[in-house]
């Protein structure tokens, strides 16, 4: 089966069509409830790193979805069928009816189950890569059926632009903050991969507030990521990641994001952001970082 590049050395005339995967930090993460579903009800303030996995595709008319996968952490993922994005194209390709399939290529450099919502970009990504890749039109309120079925975080990733979301992931609204979008945001990962059902299991289930979302420096003071205390319980490294960020110059906030482990921080200028990152690398060389900025909508 071909993969892009190789169906690219066939005929140099083909032009993969690619998505980035951007990154999901929730800048807030309040969690309201235990749903009877299982799941938790959440108010969260969403935000998009510039930068995430990378995927490039063409179509193909055999069917099949063929994907391969390199990068970083790609050696941690299997390219089979609970792949997201092998998930993500099934679940295209049946709603639609599609007779033509996809070699895909995956370019894994974000970290696995780590908070940032690496599988659910990946999954959001694939379906917007699909949708251009065999010229469909899809209702937005179906392809955002279709993403809740792949996971609470892929409806908020195929927008992947600043968004309030609620409920279990499924209530979307657009929402601008100002002085966010654009800021440079250094995330950490201290090598650890935390699973989000257990996170969720260890909340203590205290409904903690509402989040007033309004401002930046309601977001910074009185925001919170409910899951911190659980992630910590998991994986203690996650306050040591936490007080080596808050310690750094001109930062604005420094948080976990989703269930862990990444930390994210904001700072006022790229310069600081620099300065931490080399602080970070230089106490702990083995912990993943990557200097980015909130992208715009
Ligand atoms: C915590 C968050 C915050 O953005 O992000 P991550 O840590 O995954 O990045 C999300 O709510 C994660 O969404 P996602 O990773 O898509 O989770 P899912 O696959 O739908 O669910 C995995 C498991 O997490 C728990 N879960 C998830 C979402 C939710 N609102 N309540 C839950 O209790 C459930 O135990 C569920 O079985
Ligand atoms: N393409 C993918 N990228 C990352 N994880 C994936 C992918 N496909 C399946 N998974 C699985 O999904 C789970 C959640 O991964 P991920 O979305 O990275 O977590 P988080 O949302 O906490 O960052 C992992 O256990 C991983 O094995």
């Amino acid at each position: 089966m071909p993969h892009p590049d190789t169906a690219l050395d066939a005929d140099a005339s083909i032009k993969p069509a690619t998505e980035i995967a951007y990154a999901k930090v929730n800048v807030a993460l309040h969690v309201r409830a235990r749903r009877g579903d299982g799941y938790h009800a959440l108010e969260s303030l969403f935000v998009f790193a510039e930068d995430g996995d990378e995927l490039s595709g063409i179509a193909t008319d055999d069917g099949a979805i063929d994907l391969m996968i390199d990068g970083p952490f790609g050696g941690a993922l299997d390219a089979g069928a609970d792949n997201l994005v092998v998930r993500a194209a099934r679940a295209l390709q049946s709603f639609l009816g599609e007779q033509r399939g996809a070699a895909i290529r995956l370019t894994k450099n974000l970290p696995v189950a780590s908070g940032i919502g690496g599988g659910s970009a990946d999954a959001a990504a694939t379906l917007r890569l699909l949708v251009r890749l065999w010229d469909v039109r899809i209702d937005p309120a179906e392809l955002a059926g279709l993403a809740l079925d792949l996971g609470s975080d892929v409806p908020a990733c195929v927008a992947s632009v600043t968004q309030m979301v609620k409920g279990r992931g499924e209530q979307l609204t657009r929402h601008a903050v100002g002085g966010l979008e654009g800021l440079p945001m250094l995330l950490v990962n201290p090598d650890v991969g935390v699973s989000t059902a257990q996170v969720f299991a260890g909340w203590d289930r205290v409904d903690r507030g509402t989040l007033d979302a309004d401002s930046l420096d309601a977001l910074c003071a009185d925001g919170r990521n409910d899951l911190e205390a659980p992630a910590l319980a998991v994986a203690p490294v996650i306050g040591d990641v936490l007080a080596l960020l808050a310690a750094q110059g001109d930062v604005l906030l420094a948080r976990m994001s989703g269930s862990g482990a990444t930390c994210f921080a904001l700072f006022r200028s790229d310069v600081a952001m620099a300065m931490a990152a080399r602080a970070v690398a230089d106490a702990h060389g083995d912990w993943w970082t990557m200097e980015t900025r909130i992208k715009c909508a």
